[in-house]
C-alpha cells in the first residue's frame, strides 16, 4: 500500500481520500486529525497528482509546521519544498513580503515582538503624558490587539469611556510609529494579509488560483481575522480542509472563537463532516477521566472516545503538604522511575502558570537531574541578544525607530535622553525620521545642514554612530551575515563592554556567540529570513528536538503534543482553575478546556499534584482542591500523600505535618558561604567527562554550577550532589 494510506481506519481513511470540496473532521485528541492532515496531504500529491506548488497547510506552531514537513519528506522525496506549510503568521510574513508594493510599508519591515510592542506603548504614554501606573501598557495592548483581530483600525475603536478613549489615542499613535519605522506587530500580519486580499482584487485572485488545496490544523482555534484569510486564500477553487476539535479550544483571550467551526457549516453548507472515535494515544484511564472532566462543560457535542490500549493505571492524585513538598514529589517520582529504566523524554510536568516552573526548576537541580524548560526566559528576551538583533535590525531596516532607541547609546557614547528627543524633533520638522538626520550627519560630518542644530559635542557622537551606521549597511550589501555580525561587534568594542569578567558577564558572551552561530546558519539565506525567523519563534516553538529530558511547560504550550507520563501540578482552586476565571462561566469553561488538553497528552500515565499550603510572599496560604479534581471518578483515582486540602473550609488551627519526600529530597546541610568553584576553572563529571565552569552563585543552600561540557554543552547542577572534580 501506499505511504499516504498506511495505517489508517476507516474514518480516517475517508477523510484522506475524500473527494469533497470542504470537509471538517471534528474529532477528540489523539484521534489522529493531524496525521490524517499530514497523509491526505501526501495522498493529493501522489494520487491525485496535485503539484506540491498548489498546496497550503496551516500548523499551530513552528515545531509542529517542521514535523509535519520531515514526515512528508519521508513520504513524497524533496518534492514537497514547493508546499507552503507553516503557521498563520509565517505563511502571512511571507505574502506580505511579496506583495509590498501594495502596502504601506516595504519589503523589509521588521517585526515587533511583544517586548518591542510595550516600548512603543510606553514611549506613546509617555509623549501624550498618560500615567503608565494608572494605564498600564499591557492592558492598553490587549485593546489594540482585540481590535487588530476583530480587523478594526483606530477610528473603530469605540470610545465610550476615558479609558477607551486613551487607548484609542494611544493605538493611532502606535500605529504612526509601526510605519514610520517600516515595521508590523504580529497581529498586522493577519490584519495587513487580510486588507491585502480585500483591498485587491487582483492579488486574492493570484493567491486563490493557486491554492488549490488549503488544509488547516487547530481550526477550532482560529480567530475571525485568520478565517476570513483562509476564505480569501480558497477564494477559486474553494477546497478547504481543516481538522479540529472545539473542546481543545484554549486560545480565547487571543481571539480564538470556536464558533468558526459553526461559521464553516453554514458558509459552507455542501461541506462534509467525518468524525473520529477511536483514540490512539491514551490508556483507556487517562480517556474516561478526561471525558469525565469535558461532560461538565454546557453547549457541545458529546463525543464517545474508545480506545484500545487496555485501561492502564489508575490516574494519580497526590497531595502534597506546601508548593515545596509538591515540586520535590514530581522530580522523586520521575528520579525513581529514571531508576527503573525509563527515558527522561517520557515525561512532561504541565503547570497552569509560567511563575510554577521555578519550585520544579530548583527541585531538579538539587536531584542533579537535567531538564528541559519550554517558554519562559527565552533566548531572544535576554538584553545582549537584543541588543545584537537591534543592530541588525537597524542596517536592516533604517527606519527602525524601536532599534535605534534601543542601541543608539550601546555601549554607552554620551547619547542622553536630551539629545535623543533633539534628534527625533529635528527629524520632525523637517518631514524626516531619525535615521535620515543621522545618516546625513554621518555622512556629510560638519557639512551636513543637521551639524548646527546640535551642540557640536553631540552633534559629532552622532554623527560617528551615524557614519557606522552607513558603514554597515554598505558592507552588509557585499558581505554575508556572519562577517556583517563580526564587523558590528567589532566595531563598537561589545565583548569588552558586556564581558567584565564576571561570569555572568562570561554567561552573556555565550549567549551572543549563540547567536553568531545561529547567523552562520543563515549565511547563505541572508539577513531577512534570519530576522523573520527570529521574530517568528513563539514561545511554545522553544520546545527542544532531543528528547532525552523530562519537560517543563504551561498547559497552553502543551496542545498537540504528546507524552508517556504527565504530571500536572497545582490543581488547587485559584491556579486550575485559574482566579481570574471563577466569577465567569465563559472562562471557567475554557480553564476546564485547557485541563482537558492536559490530561489527554498522556499515553500511559497521569498523574495530578497539589499543595495544601502555597506560599505568597512570604506568607503560606492554605488552598482548596481544585473542583476540577471532583469531575474524576473516584473509582480511576489512586490517592496518595497527606490529603490536607480535601478540607474544603480554612483550617481554624494548623496541622502539623510531618516531612515527606521533601525533606528525602533535600536532606539538611550547611549552607555553603563561599563558592568551591569559579568560572573559567576546568571540572570534570562522573558521566559527562570534562566541562568548563561558565557561573557559578549560591542558590538556596547548595552552589550552583554551570558548567559547559564537551559531550553534552551547558548544565546547570549542584555541587553537593554533582561532585564536580577540579582539573589540575
Ligand atoms: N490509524 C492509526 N494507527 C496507529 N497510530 C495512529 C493512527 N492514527 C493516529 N495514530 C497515532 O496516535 C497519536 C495521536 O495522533 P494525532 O496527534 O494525529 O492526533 P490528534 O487528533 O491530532 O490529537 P490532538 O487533538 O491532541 O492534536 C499519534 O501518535 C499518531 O501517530
Ligand atoms: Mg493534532
Amino acid at each position: 500500500m501506499m505511504d499516504a494510506l498506511k495505517n489508517l481506519n476507516p474514518q480516517q481513511h475517508e477523510a484522506v481520500t475524500s473527494s469533497a470540496r470542504q470537509l471538517l473532521v471534528l474529532a477528540g485528541p489523539g484521534s489522529g486529525k493531524t496525521r490524517v492532515l499530514t497523509q491526505r496531504i501526501a495522498f493529493l500529491v501522489n494520487e491525485n497528482k496535485v503539484s506540491p506548488h498548489s498546496i497550503l497547510a496551516v500548523t499551530f506552531t513552528n515545531k509542529a509546521a517542521r514535523e509535519m514537513r520531515t514526515r512528508l519528506e519521508r513520504m513524497l522525496g524533496k518534492g514537497v519544498n514547493a508546499l507552503w506549510l507553516g503557521t498563520f503568521h509565517a505563511i502571512c510574513a511571507r505574502i506580505l513580503r511579496s506583495e509590498a508594493d501594495a502596502l504601506p510599508f516595504d519589503n523589509n519591515f521588521v517585526i515587533m515582538d511583544a517586548d518591542d510592542q510595550q516600548s512603543i506603548i510606553k514611549r506613546v504614554l509617555k509623549d501624550l503624558n498618560i500615567d503608565d501606573k494608572l494605564y498600564r501598557p499591557a492592558s492598553i495592548h490587549n485593546v489594540i490587539s482585540n481590535a487588530k483581530n476583530a480587523m478594526q483600525g483606530p477610528d473603530q475603536v469605540k470610545s465610550r469611556t476615558y479609558r477607551e478613549e486613551i487607548s484609542k489615542r494611544v493605538y493611532e499613535q502606535y500605529e504612526k510609529i509601526l510605519r514610520s519605522s517600516n515595521a508590523v506587530d504580529f497581529d498586522d500580519l493577519l490584519m495587513w494579509s487580510v486588507r491585502l486580499f480585500e483591498e485587491n482584487p487582483q492579488i486574492r485572485e493570484k493567491y486563490g488560483q493557486r491554492f488549490e488545496h488549503v488544509l488547516v490544523d487547530e481550526f477550532q482555534d482560529t480567530n475571525q481575522a485568520q478565517y476570513e484569510l483562509l476564505k480569501h486564500l480558497s477564494s477559486v477553487h474553494h477546497c478547504l480542509f481543516v481538522v479540529g476539535d472545539e473542546d481543545q479550544s484554549i486560545y480565547r483571550w487571543r481571539g480564538a472563537d470556536y464558533r468558526n467551526v459553526l461559521r464553516f457549516q453554514s458558509d459552507y453548507p455542501k461541506s462534509e463532516k467525518i468524525l473520529l472515535e477511536r483514540n490512539y494515544r491514551s490508556t483507556q484511564n487517562v480517556l474516561d477521566a478526561a471525558q469525565a472532566v469535558i461532560n461538565q462543560n454546557k453547549s457541545r457535542t458529546p463525543k464517545n472516545l474508545y480506545s484500545k490500549r487496555g485501561e492502564g493505571p489508575l490516574i494519580s492524585l497526590y497531595d502534597a503538604v506546601d508548593d515545596h513538598a509538591e515540586a520535590a514529589y514530581v522530580v522523586d517520582d520521575i528520579v525513581d522511575r529514571i531508576a527503573s529504566g525509563q527515558e527522561g523524554g517520557e515525561f512532561a510536568i504541565m503547570y497552569r502558570t509560567n511563575a510554577q516552573s521555578r519550585l520544579l526548576e530548583e527541585a531538579f537541580l538539587r536531584a542533579n537531574i537535567p531538564y528541559r524548560l519550554v517558554g519562559a526566559q527565552r533566548f531572544y528576551g535576554r538584553r545582549e541578544v537584543k541588543d545584537i538583533i537591534s543592530f541588525l535590525r537597524l542596517v536592516h531596516n533604517t527606519y527602525d525607530s524601536v532599534s535605534l532607541a534601543r542601541v543608539i547609546n550601546v555601549p554607552p557614547r554620551g547619547v542622553g535622553s536630551k539629545t535623543l528627543l533633539d534628534l527625533d524633533q529635528i527629524a520632525q520638522n523637517n518631514n524626516l525620521t531619525s535615521s535620515d538626520v543621522l545618516l546625513s550627519l554621518g555622512e556629510l560630518g560638519q557639512k551636513s545642514p543637521f551639524w548646527d542644530t546640535f551642540s557640536s559635542r553631540s552633534a559629532s557622537m552622532l554623527a560617528h554612530f551615524g557614519s557606522l551606521l552607513m558603514n554597515w549597511r554598505e558592507f552588509g550589501q557585499s558581505n554575508p551575515l556572519p562577517d556583517l555580525f563580526d564587523r558590528i561587534l567589532a566595531d563598537i568594542g561589545y565583548k569588552a563592554y558586556i564581558d567584565d569578567g564576571t561570569e555572568m558577564g562570561d554567561g552573556r558572551w555565550e549567549n551572543v556567540l549563540e547567536l553568531r552561530r545561529l547567523a552562520y546558519e543563515y549565511e547563505e539565506r541572508g539577513i531577512t529570513e534570519f530576522l523573520e525567523n527570529i521574530a517568528l519563534v513563539s514561545d511554545q516553538d522553544t520546545v527542544p528536538e532531543e528528547n532525552d529530558a523530562p519537560t517543563l511547560l504551561t498547559l497552553h504550550a502543551a496542545k498537540g503534543l504528546e507524552f508517556s507520563h504527565v504530571y500536572i501540578v497545582g490543581l488547587d482552586e485559584g491556579l486550575l482553575p485559574h482566579s481570574r476565571s471563577l466569577e465567569d462561566p465563559e472562562e471557567m469553561a475554557e480553564e476546564r478546556r485547557l485541563f482537558y488538553v492536559g490530561i489527554t497528552r498522556a499515553k500511559n500515565h497521569l498523574t495530578l499534584v497539589r499543595a495544601g499550603q502555597r506560599s505568597n510572599y512570604g506568607r503560606f496560604e492554605y488552598t482548596m482542591e481544585s473542583r476540577f479534581i471532583d469531575d474524576i471518578p473516584e473509582e480511576l483515582i489512586k490517592r496518595e500523600g497527606v490529603r490536607l486540602g480535601v478540607q474544603r473550609l480554612t483550617p481554624l488551627s494548623h496541622p502539623r505535618w510531618e516531612p515527606s519526600s521533601y525533606e528525602r529530597s533535600t536532606p539538611k546541610k550547611e549552607t555553603p558561604k563561599e563558592s568551591r568553584y569559579q568560572a573559567g576553572m576546568r571540572v570534570t563529571h562522573s558521566t559527562w567527562g570534562s566541562g568548563l565552569v561558565v557561573e557559578t552563585r549560591i542558590l538556596g543552600n547548595d552552589e550552583t554550577v554551570t558548567v559547559m561540557f564537551e559531550s553534552v554543552g551547558l548544565k546547570r547542577l549542584a555541587a553537593s550532589v554533582a561532585r564536580l572534580e577540579i582539573v589540575g
